[in-house]
């Protein structure tokens, strides 16, 4: 996903930091807090990469993935996966079956699961986060901060982008 690169002055607040480097599960943290937490879909499908990511090139055909995930049905984080057709085709989670099940459920329980590198991401009041806040009547004015994290199931890459949305920052004490 493509993402407004952060200028060297912008850091996260400390608080919104910690959550951005975790590189456990993003499902469990939330789930720890309390609160009914759940996943909706926002879209799914085969679509062309819009630029070249970590085991592909622009134009590639990827599983997309977009979901909000939600604490007592406000949403905190919207989230892209990323799957190359190889990946999909391994088959070593059905993504096309997925659902509202969390990926995170199926993707740190998996055995031949391997973590890749974590990039923090600000993005842009043009990007697609941002629009997706927008429409959930999260407007952020001042861009959001989310993080791509490359995994590999039995060495095939696939990535997940996840952004905190407002609700999560105001939620978690983190300055605007
Ligand atoms: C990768 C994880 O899965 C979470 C669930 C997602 C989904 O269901 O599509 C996407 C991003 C993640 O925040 C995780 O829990 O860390």
């Amino acid at each position: 996903m493509p993402a407004v690169s952060m200028a060297a002055t912008e850091l996260p607040d400390p608080i919104l930091a910690t959550w951005l480097e975790n590189t456990g599960s993003l499902t469990a943290r939330l789930k720890a807090l309390g609160g009914r937490f759940e996943v909706t879909l926002l879209a799914e499908g085969r679509t062309p990469a819009a630029e070249a990511g970590p085991g592909w090139r622009q134009g590639d055909a990827l599983w997309h993935r977009e979901v909000l995930l939600k604490l007592d049905g406000v949403a905190w984080v919207y989230a892209l996966t990323e799957v190359p057709m190889a990946t999909l085709a391994a088959g070593h989670i059905d993504f096309r079956r997925l659902g509202e099940q969390p990926l995170g459920e199926v993707l740190f329980t998996h055995p031949q699961m391997r973590r890749g590198p974590l990039v923090v991401h600000h993005y842009g009041g043009q990007s697609r986060p941002a629009d997706v806040a927008r429409q959930l009547g999260q407007p952020a004015t001042l861009g959001l901060w989310g993080r791509g994290r490359q995994f590999f199931l039995a060495e095939r890459p696939l990535r997940v982008n996840e952004v905190f949305l407002p609700a999560a920052q105001q939620a978690l004490g983190a300055a605007k």
